[in-house]
C-alpha cells in the first residue's frame, strides 16, 4: 500500500517509457520478419515481456545490443509453443493466438484466472473463418484457447469487433503470410479505432501494404514478406495522461517530453478533453505540456479511447457539474470490470459515480480520503495516483500492479513533488 502525498502545485517535466501497443506490435512483426531487426525505446514491461518470451518460445532468437532489443525473424516460420502462458496481456494473448496460427503444431495460450474472463470468441470465429483450427479449451469463448497451426491459405473474414478491436489486428498481422491473402469485413464496431491504425502503420514501416475502405473493409494481399530493418518505439501516450491529469487536478503545469500531438496514439485526444473541461494544452518544444484551470464536466464518446476513462474519470470527480463517459461498455472486459472499478472507488471518495448502460456518470465535487483498491489493475492505480494529488488521505492498494505497462511509474511520479509546493 502506498499513500500519496497532496500538493497545492505542481510544475514539472516527465519522461515516460515507449508505447506498450507499438512494442507488442513491433516485436510480432520483427518476429514475422526475414532477419535481423533492431527496435529502439522498445517497453520493458510484464506484458511487452510476456510477448518477447512467447515470440522465442516459438523459435524467434533475440537479444540486447546497445541498449536496443534484436530479433531474428524467422519469416513467419515459427515452432508450437506448447503451452504459453500470457499473464493478463490482452494484447499478447489476442495478437499472439492469431501468430500461432502460423505454428508448425499445437499451441495453448492461457493466463491469469481474469485472462482467463477476457473475451476472445468472435477473435477464434474469425481465425476459423480463414481455416485456422483455434478453440476456446473451456468453451467459453475464453482463454485457455488451442491453436493448431498449419499453413495460412487466407480467405474471407466476416469479423465482430464489437468488444475488442485487437481481433482485427491479430488477423490483420499474420495475413500477408498467407497463401492467398485475407479480406475482412468488419460486421460489429469496430471499437478502439485507433489500436487498428496503430497495427496498419507498423505493418507499412515493414513494407506491408494494406488495402482498406475506412474501418469497415480490410484486405492484405498474401505471400507478402516483412522487412526486417532498425525501428523504434515512440512515447507511451497512455501512460503520460496520468501526469497531464496531475496538472489539471492540481492547477499546475506538467510537461511530457517526447510527444506529439499528431501521433496515432489514439490516447493523445485525452489531451482534446481536458481543454475541454478548462485545462490550457502547450506544445512545448519537443514535448506537450497541460497547465490545468477550473475544470468543468463534459459528455464525451470515449469509444475509441478506452484507457483513458479511469483517467478522466478522476479528473471529472473535481470538475464542476457532471461528466458523461459513453460507448465505453467494453471497459467492462478490461484487467477488471473498469466501469464498476472506477464508479466504486469514487463513490468510497464521496463522489456521486455511476455505471451507466454503456459508461459512467460522474457529479464532480469534494473527493474524500480513501483506501483505494486497484483490483491488479495498473490504470486504476494509476489514475487514482492523481486523486491523491489534491485530496488528503488517498492510499493506493496493490501499487506493484503498475509493473504490468509502466514499472517505473511511482519514480516518475516522484518527478511531481520536485518543484512542487
Ligand atoms: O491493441 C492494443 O494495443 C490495445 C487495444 C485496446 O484494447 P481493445 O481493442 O480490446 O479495446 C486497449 O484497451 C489496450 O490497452 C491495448
Ligand atoms: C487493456 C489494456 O491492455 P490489454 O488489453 O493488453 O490487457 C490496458 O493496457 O489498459
Amino acid at each position: 500500500m502506498i499513500e500519496i502525498t497532496p500538493v497545492t502545485s505542481v510544475t514539472a517535466e516527465v519522461n515516460v517509457p515507449g508505447s506498450k501497443s507499438y512494442t507488442h506490435r513491433l516485436l510480432i512483426a520483427a518476429a514475422l520478419a526475414e532477419g535481423r531487426s533492431t527496435i529502439e525505446n522498445m517497453l520493458e514491461s510484464e506484458d511487452t515481456l510476456l510477448t518477447l518470451t512467447a515470440l522465442e518460445r516459438m523459435g524467434v532468437v533475440t537479444a540486447v545490443e546497445g541498449g536496443r532489443r534484436v530479433v531474428n525473424g524467422t519469416g513467419g516460420r515459427l515452432t508450437a509453443g506448447d503451452t504459453i502462458h500470457l499473464g493478463n496481456s490482452g494484447t499478447s494473448v489476442r495478437l499472439l493466438t492469431a501468430v500461432a496460427a502460423l505454428t508448425d503444431g499445437i499451441t495453448v495460450l492461457t493466463g491469469t484466472p481474469r485472462m482467463q474472463e477476457r473475451p476472445v470468441a468472435d477473435l477464434l470465429d474469425g481465425l476459423r473463418q480463414i481455416g485456422v483450427s483455434a478453440v476456446s479449451l473451456a468453451g467459453n469463448g475464453c482463454p485457455p484457447i488451442q491453436v493448431d497451426g498449419a499453413p495460412l491459405a487466407g480467405g474471407v473474414v466476416n469479423l465482430k469487433c464489437g468488444v475488442s478491436s485487437q481481433y482485427l489486428s491479430g488477423i490483420l498481422l499474420i495475413a500477408p503470410l498467407s497463401a492467398d491473402g485475407v479480406e475482412i469485413r468488419i460486421l460489429e464496431g469496430p471499437v478502439s479505432k485507433p489500436y487498428i491504425d496503430m497495427t496498419v502503420d507498423v505493418m507499412a514501416r515493414l513494407g506491408i501494404a494494406v488495402e482498406r475502405e475506412g474501418y469497415e473493409r480490410f484486405f492484405v494481399p498474401g505471400r507478402q514478406a516483412y522487412q526486417a530493418g532498425d525501428y523504434r518505439v515512440e512515447t507511451d501516450i497512455s501512460n503520460a495522461s496520468y501526469f497531464w491529469a496531475a496538472a489539471a487536478v492540481t492547477g499546475g503545469r506538467v510537461k511530457v517530453r517526447g510527444v506529439s500531438r499528431d501521433s496515432r496514439q489514439g490516447d493523445i485526444r485525452l489531451l482534446d478533453c481536458l481543454e475541454r473541461m478548462g485545462c490550457a494544452v502547450h506544445p512545448d518544444g519537443d514535448g506537450i505540456a497541460v497547465s490545468g484551470g477550473r475544470l468543468t464536466g463534459i459528455s464525451v464518446d470515449m469509444s475509441d479511447i478506452p484507457d483513458m476513462v479511469p483517467t478522466l474519470g478522476v479528473v471529472a470527480a473535481f470538475a464542476d457539474g457532471v461528466t458523461e463517459i459513453q460507448n465505453v461498455a467494453h471497459l467492462r472486459a478490461k484487467e477488471c470490470d473498469r466501469l464498476a472499478a472506477v464508479a466504486t472507488e469514487l463513490s468510497k471518495m464521496g463522489i456521486d459515480a455511476r455505471c451507466t448502460e454503456d459508461g459512467l456518470r460522474i457529479k464532480g465535487g469534494v473527493p474524500q480520503a480513501a483506501v483505494i483498491d486497484t483490483y491488479n489493475d495498473h490504470r486504476i492505480a494509476m489514475a487514482f495516483s492523481v486523486a491523491g494529488l489534491k485530496t488528503q488521505g488517498v492510499r493506493i492498494l496493490g501499487e506493484a500492479c503498475v509493473e504490468k505497462s509502466f514499472p517505473t511509474y511511482w519514480e516518475a511520479f516522484g518527478t511531481l513533488y520536485v518543484n512542487a509546493d
